[in-house]
């Protein structure tokens, strides 16, 4: 898959959020955006996915601009795409394997989907994803009884469902522990590179970003002030992408995280025409 991002800007009311973005993505991998609270990363993600509209620019996937797709085609789009939430957004009174299925949404009837007649070939594949993630044995769990990791594991077997191209992951760990965040971190990898999937991740510290990413995007103020590998995300680079000072440190790199989409939402925008 080939991506294209060519001045992409977001404005609410008279601010820019994402501020004429450009960049380019040829070979897939696994690509990270960081940048301090409010640097538009979330916004440029919402975009990709698109949950929230641009203002203007083109997004080019392999020739088609999906910024200008309706309809079927911006659903079929949606589910090429599949989104990671830092909440997990999860149906918290469904069983694992339900909220698993719910990665078929943006393909199926309404219907159907609301009456929860999945066949047994949806159901299979659901169970092997939560195999190859290593949590079939909670497939009959409620979502809201398992940790933070394993939900958040639930929510990329429910990504996978829905056999993406790509993997938008907005903030993936920051609810997590480091030993559940390294989990998820490593499931997002081992699905990067074994299934040739492309992830691009939002993250929150440098350190994670310098592991797991081939290419890293750095925003300040809706702009991509850095665009390159983790070898030359060096702490004066990084000073410049948080727009930080002399006192900066690389543990002053967590970010605050204002309202997510709820599940509500997202199935909404699976579903909305
Ligand atoms: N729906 C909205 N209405 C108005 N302003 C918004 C909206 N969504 C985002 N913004 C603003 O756009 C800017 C970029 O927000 P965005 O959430 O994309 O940043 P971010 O880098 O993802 O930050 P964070 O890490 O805190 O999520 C911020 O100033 C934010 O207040």
């Amino acid at each position: 898959m080939e991506l294209h991002v060519r001045k992409v800007s977001k404005v609410f009311g008279t601010k820019a959020a994402v501020d004429n973005v450009s960049f380019s993505l040829r070979e897939g991998g696994f690509v990270g955006v960081i940048g301090r609270s409010g640097a538009g990363k979330s916004t440029l993600l919402r975009m990709l996915n698109r949950l929230t509209d641009a203002s203007s620019g083109q997004i080019l996937v392999d020739g088609t601009d999906i910024l200008a797709l309706s309809g079927r085609a911006k659903r079929d789009w949606q589910s090429r795409c599949a989104m990671v939430f830092q909440q997990f957004n999860l149906v918290p009174r469904l069983d694992v394997t339900a909220n698993v299925l719910h990665g078929l949404l943006g393909r199926r009837a309404t219907l159907p989907t609301l009456l929860n007649l999945w066949s047994g070939a949806d159901i299979d594949r659901a169970l092997s994803i939560l195999e190859r993630l290593g949590i079939a044995h909670e497939a009959t769990k409620r979502a809201e009884d398992l940790s933070g990791g394993q939900q958040q594991r639930v929510a990329i077997a429910r990504a996978l469902m829905q056999d993406p191209a790509l993997i938008l992951a907005d903030e993936p760990i920051a609810s997590l522990d480091p030993m559940n965040a390294q989990i998820v971190m490593d499931t997002l990898k081992r699905i990067q590179t074994e299934d040739g999937r492309m992830v691009i991740a939002n993250l929150h510290t440098l350190d994670t970003a310098r592991r797991y990413c081939d290419r890293v995007i750095g925003m300040r103020d809706g702009r991509v002030v850095f665009d390159g590998t983790p070898e030359q995300l060096t702490l004066g680079v990084a000073r410049d992408i948080y727009g930080a000072d002399a006192t900066f440190s690389e543990s002053a790199t967590s970010t605050d995280i204002g309202a997510l989409s709820t599940d509500r939402d997202y199935a909404a925008a699976m579903l909305d025409d």
